[in-house]
């Protein structure tokens, strides 16, 4: 028996449409949610990232402010927009894409944005807030996993979940958000000791590591729900997650597909914060 897939398309489509009626009537009573993305350098991928983002904000009638630098831009400049961007009323969310050009000190442009319109949920402050267990902005994507778990009704409580990937972006508050629902959070990375006598003991497996296929079907446990957070271009252009989807499908109860599976509702949770942005601007 084959995995059952949790396609991330679709539940992209039925969120963003409530997404939208929330917008809808945001917009009836004079006040248009509004994301600022910022993006600095030519990365190809980036900029279909970027792309995508506004496209989303747009069918779901919101507005979106693009602001493209040079790569070799002043990071003054960049500084600058932000702090205008923190004190403008109109916008509610701010998003500075990731990653930023070597000159560059990420984490102080990071900090700069208000930590009210921080919709990626990288401010400290919010890092923190999550921790705590009272999050202002849930990350993206660890938020669009958790959607996913919960409309292919996974069970949480007391599951044994196993993360492969510590970044700040995905690994680690990832942990935080499953260890909150009560799982037993394990987190492997590349110093791991015989990652795969981990992975086999995971009810759910989360794979967030960046390296094309590394995981295997003869390193799932059987019916284990298997979470594909890679994004990877192979050298034909095409894109694969860090999942083996062929072999894991054979092993895996429930798994997510690269593409159609957790970009997409990375997406949708940066609409969702932007909402949630705007309408407590309300308040
Ligand atoms: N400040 C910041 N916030 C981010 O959230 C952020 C970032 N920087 N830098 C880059 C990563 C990457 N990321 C993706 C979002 C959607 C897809 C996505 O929709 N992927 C489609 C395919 C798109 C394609 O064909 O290329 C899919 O998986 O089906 C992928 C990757 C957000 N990121």
């Amino acid at each position: 028996m084959t995995a059952k897939i949790i396609d991330g398309n679709a539940l992209s489509t039925e969120v963003r449409g409530q997404l939208a009626e929330r917008a809808a009537a945001l917009t009836s009573v004079g006040i248009t949610p509004c994301l600022a993305v910022i993006l600095v350098g030519e990365d190809p991928a980036s900029a279909v990232y970027v792309r995508n983002k506004v496209a989303a904000c747009e069918k779901a009638g919101m507005i979106s402010l693009r602001d493209v630098y040079a790569a070799d831009v002043e990071p003054a400049l960049v500084f600058a927009r932000i702090a205008e961007l923190n004190a403008d009323p109109s916008v509610h969310g701010i998003l500075v894409q990731l990653p930023l050009p070597k000159h560059f000190d990420s984490e102080a442009i990071l900090e700069s944005i208000s930590p009210e319109k921080d919709v990626d949920g990288f401010h400290a402050e919010n890092v923190g807030a999550l921790m705590q267990g009272n999050p202002r902005f849930i990350p993206c994507t660890p938020y669009g996993v958790m959607k996913m778990l919960e409309s292919a009704k996974v069970p949480l409580k007391g599951a044994e979940v196993v993360i492969v990937g510590r970044s700040n972006i995905v690994g680690k508050p990832m942990a935080m958000l499953l260890l909150a629902q009560s799982c037993t959070v394990t987190i492997c990375h590349s110093q791991s000791r015989d990652l795969a006598f981990h992975t086999r003991r995971a009810d759910i497996l989360v794979a967030a590591v960046g390296r094309a296929k590394m995981i295997t079907g003869d390193m799932i446990k059987p019916g284990a729900t298997v979470i594909d957070v890679g994004i990877n271009r192979t050298a034909e252009g095409k894109l694969c997650g860090d999942v083996d989807f062929e072999t894991a499908k054979e092993v895996a109860g429930v798994i997510t597909p690269v593409p159609g599976g957790v970009g997409p509702m990375t997406i949708t949770m940066l609409l969702a914060n932007t909402l949630e942005a705007a309408e407590r601007s309300l308040k």
